[in-house]
């Protein structure tokens, strides 16, 4: 009798100990950073620990960073981080807004892939940091008999530490498995111009709902040590490319758009101009409506609804700026959804069609 949940059957041959083998199916593994469970210090000690902990993110010698880590950043850091997650928390469901996007856009793109491979397709996410883990999903995605696997990192760009070290967990769940499913993980997709077409979509809104024309668009990516780019880490080049092809799908000139970097975390120099600076440097200048929009983010975190809309505002105002437009993230955005079905329809050829 075949499994419901796994299509499983017991081979012909099978001895009454045989263990059952689940009917073939596709798995599409989303991946994105992570998220603390709680807001609390020790889920916020947890979740920090885990994510600095990463050679991918923090590349110093373990028997410097680690004392530093563990005595230093992570007495204080629970509490200032945990303060400002507790400001966007999504109390409803008791979980960050990242965990509730990435949650919407597994359930829509779940429904495109059953509409295009019925249920030969299954569809689930993980974590790089915190829950669920790459592992964990990894083993239900083979338990429920996917034999082959699409490992999708939700970052548009390529960098070592967010692409490359999801990746790295995958495998890392993969030497884990004893029957190993095939696996193929997808290249970054920011010149798509499915993708832009989203983005410059979402920008249009944000303008025709804006009361007044915004004066400049700033595209503000998560930033990365400047050490990195000399080290041969695209990320810097991918995000300069993304707002060249907005700026030419918008048809703009250069007076209307620009690229900075936010984030930076640490002593050391990171990607300039730095988005807290910008604006207040374009609010002394005159330029007193401002939006920005964050490309390098698939779904909104504390990265965009705290630090931009709120840290970043503040500046804009502090420096004499009076209109600040945040345009959120693509999310489960109709468009955006589309855009990383064709991604995944694409990155399946061979397998199903
Ligand atoms: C979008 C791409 C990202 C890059 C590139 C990236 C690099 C990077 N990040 C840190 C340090 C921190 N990042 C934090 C949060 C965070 N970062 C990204 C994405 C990128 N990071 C996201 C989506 C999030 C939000 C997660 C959420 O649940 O909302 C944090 C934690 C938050 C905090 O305590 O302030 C840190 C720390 C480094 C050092 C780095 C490159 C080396
Ligand atoms: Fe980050
Ligand atoms: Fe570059």
């Amino acid at each position: 009798m075949p499994d419901t949940q796994t299509n499983a059957q017991r081979p012909a041959h099978a001895a009454p100990d045989h263990p059952a083998l689940p009917g073939e199916r596709v798995g599409v593994l989303l991946a994105n950073l992570g998220t603390p469970d709680g807001y609390d210090y020790w889920s916020m000690r947890r979740y920090l620990s885990e994510f600095l902990s990463d050679r991918r993110v923090i590349d110093y010698s373990p028997w410097l960073w680690q004392p530093l880590l563990q005595t230093v950043i992570l007495t204080k850091r629970p509490f200032t981080s945990g303060a400002a997650y507790k400001s966007i928390w999504n109390e409803a469901e008791n979980e960050s807004p990242l965990l509730t996007i990435t949650k919407a856009q597994t359930a829509r793109i779940a429904d495109a892939m059953q509409a295009r491979f019925g249920d030969a397709v299954m569809v689930d996410y993980c974590m790089r940091y915190g829950n669920p883990s790459t592992e964990s999903k990894v083993r239900a995605l083979t338990e429920a008999g996917c034999r082959k696997i699409l490992f999708f990192p939700l970052y548009p760009h390529y960098a070592g530490a967010t692409s490359a070290t999801a990746n790295d967990a995958f495998f890392s769940a993969l030497q884990k498995e004893t029957w190993q499913p095939v696996a193929r993980t997808v290249p970054p997709y920011f010149d798509r111009t499915d993708y832009i077409d989203a983005l410059a979509q979402s920008i249009e809104r944000g303008y025709a709902q804006a009361e007044q024309r915004p004066d400049i668009l700033l595209c503000s990516y998560h930033g990365v040590p400047q050490r990195y780019l000399t080290q041969g880490d695209p990320y810097h080049c991918q995000c300069q490319k993304t707002t060249r092809l907005l700026k030419e799908r918008l048809g703009w000139d250069d007076t209307e758009i620009m690229t900075t970097f936010q984030s930076k975390f640490g002593p050391e120099e990171w990607l300039q101009p730095y988005t807290v600076e910008e604006v207040a440097r374009q609010a002394k200048a005159g330029k007193k409506r401002i939006a920005v929009c964050a490309p390098a983010f698939s779904a909104d975190c504390i990265e965009t609804l705290e630090e931009i809309n709120e840290e970043i505002k503040e500046s804009f105002v502090h420096a004499g700026g009076e209109s600040f437009t945040y345009i959120p993230c693509l999310n489960d955005d109709p468009a955006h959804i589309q855009a990383l079905s064709n991604v995944i329809e694409e990155n399946l050829r061979g397998w199903l069609v």
